[in-house]
C-alpha cells in the first residue's frame, strides 16, 4: 500500500517497451538521433504549437530551474507561490541555475497564488531603482503542491497579471497530466492559449522512468536553453532512451490514461476520508495527491499493516494518545491498485 509519492511508482509497461524497442543497434548521441525527433514533433502536436522548442531532461528540478534560466535574469525576482516546489524542494536549484534571481514568495489559500496577490507583489519588486531586484518571471505549479488545481480562467488571470507588467509565465508541471485529466482540457488550453510561455510537462511521477519536457512556446529561448542543459549536465549522450519514454507517453493518450488511473484512486481516498468523521480534508484534491488529518490511531493501524504515505511534521510519532489528529500526504499513481485503497481505508475505520 505505497501513497508516499507518485515518484515511488513503477514505470508503465508501454515506456519500459518503448525503451527496450529503442535498444537496438546504435543511434546517434545527444538528441541527434531518430527517436529524439520524432518526440519533440509529438510533443509539439501534442500541444498545438508547432514553432515550440521542446527539450528532454530526466527530472522536474532540471526542467523547472533551467527553464526559469532562461526566463529570469540574475537581478531578477522569480515569483512563485510560499509553497512551491521550487521554493520548498530544489536545495536552491532554481536560484542557482538562474545564477542568483530571487525566489519571491507569495501566500495564497490552498496552494494558489491570487492575481491580487500577484499584483501586489510584482508592484513592490522593481520600485526601489538600482537597490532593488528587478520584475521577473512567474512560476505556477499545476497541480499544486497541495494537491488542488488552478482552473483555466484562474491561470489566465494571473498570466494577465504577469503581462500587464511585462512578464513572462512558466508552469511548473510535474502533474501537469492530472490536471489536464481533472479539468477535461488540452494542454494548449492549459498553458499558451491561458497565457503561459513554457512549462515542464512531467512525464515521470505519471509512468515513465525519468523524463520531463521543456516546451518553450518562444522558440527563441530554445538556443539558451540547450546551451544551459548541457553546463547543467543535463544533455544525456544516450537522448534516445529519454526520447523513447516520452514518445510511448504521449502515444495514444497514454499521458492521460494513466493520469486519470492516478486521480480515480485518489478520488476513491478522498471520498472515504468525507465519510470518516474524525477525518479532515485540508484541501480539495483535484489530482493525485490528498492532504488530510486523521487521529494516530488510523495512521497507526494502516503504517502497522504496511502502508507508507508522509505524516506532517515528518518527525510525528506513532506513539501517543490515539485520538490526537496528525496531518498526511498520500499520493496516487496509475499502478495504485483499487484493492490497495479499499484496504488501507478498512484500515483507516479500524
Ligand atoms: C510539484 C513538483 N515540481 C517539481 C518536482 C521535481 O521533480 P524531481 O523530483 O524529478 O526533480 C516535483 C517532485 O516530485 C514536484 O512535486
Ligand atoms: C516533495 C518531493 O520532493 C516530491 N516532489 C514529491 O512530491 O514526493
Amino acid at each position: 500500500m505505497m501513497f508516499a509519492s507518485d515518484n515511488t511508482g513503477p514505470a508503465h509497461p508501454k515506456v519500459m517497451e518503448a525503451v527496450t524497442r529503442a535498444n537496438d543497434g546504435y543511434a546517434m548521441p545527444y538528441g541527434n538521433d531518430a527517436l529524439s525527433g520524432l518526440a519533440a514533433d509529438a510533443v509539439r502536436r501534442l500541444f498545438e504549437a508547432p514553432d515550440a522548442a521542446v527539450h528532454l531532461v530526466a527530472t522536474g528540478t532540471a526542467a523547472n530551474s533551467l527553464a526559469l534560466g532562461v526566463m529570469a535574469n540574475p537581478w531578477d525576482a522569480v515569483f512563485c507561490h510560499r509553497v512551491a516546489h521550487v521554493e520548498e524542494d530544489e536545495c536552491g536549484a532554481p536560484e542557482f541555475f538562474t545564477n542568483g534571481a530571487k525566489l519571491t514568495l507569495i501566500d495564497g489559500a490552498d496552494g494558489k497564488m491570487t492575481p491580487e496577490a500577484l499584483a501586489r507583489a510584482i508592484a513592490h519588486t522593481g520600485d526601489k531603482g538600482v537597490h532593488g531586484v528587478q520584475r521577473g518571471p512567474v512560476t505556477i505549479t499545476q497541480i499544486t503542491e497541495v494537491g488542488t488545481a488552478y482552473t483555466l480562467e484562474e491561470i489566465r488571470a494571473l498570466t494577465d497579471v504577469a503581462k500587464s507588467f511585462g512578464l513572462k509565465t512558466h508552469l511548473d508541471g510535474a502533474r501537469f497530466a492530472n490536471a489536464c485529466a481533472a479539468l477535461g482540457c488540452t494542454p494548449a488550453e492549459m498553458t499558451w492559449k491561458a497565457g503561459i510561455d513554457a512549462v515542464s510537462f512531467g512525464g515521470t511521477k505519471n509512468g515513465c522512468l525519468g523524463v520531463e519536457a521543456v516546451v518553450l512556446f518562444d522558440p527563441e529561448l530554445s538556443w539558451e536553453f540547450q546551451l544551459r542543459r548541457k553546463r547543467a549536465a543535463h544533455l544525456w549522450s544516450k537522448h534516445r532512451y529519454l526520447a523513447a519514454q516520452m514518445l510511448a507517453y504521449v502515444t495514444d493518450d497514454l499521458w492521460l490514461d494513466t493520469a486519470r488511473a492516478a486521480n480515480a484512486r485518489c478520488a476513491e481516498l478522498a471520498a472515504a476520508l468525507r465519510a470518516i468523521p474524525e477525518a479532515r480534508l485540508l484541501h480539495d484534491p483535484a489530482g493525485n495527491m490528498i492532504f488530510a488529518e486523521l487521529p494516530r490511531g488510523a495512521h497507526k493501524r494502516a503504517m502497522e499493516a504496511g502502508a507508507q504515505y508522509y505524516l506532517f511534521p515528518f518527525q510525528s510519532s506513532l506513539e501517543g494518545p490515539e485520538d490526537d489528529l496528525i496531518r498526511c500526504r498520500l499520493v496516487t499513481d496509475w499502478s495504485c491498485k483499487p484493492e490497495d485503497v479499499a484496504r488501507v481505508i478498512d484500515l483507516w475505520r479500524g
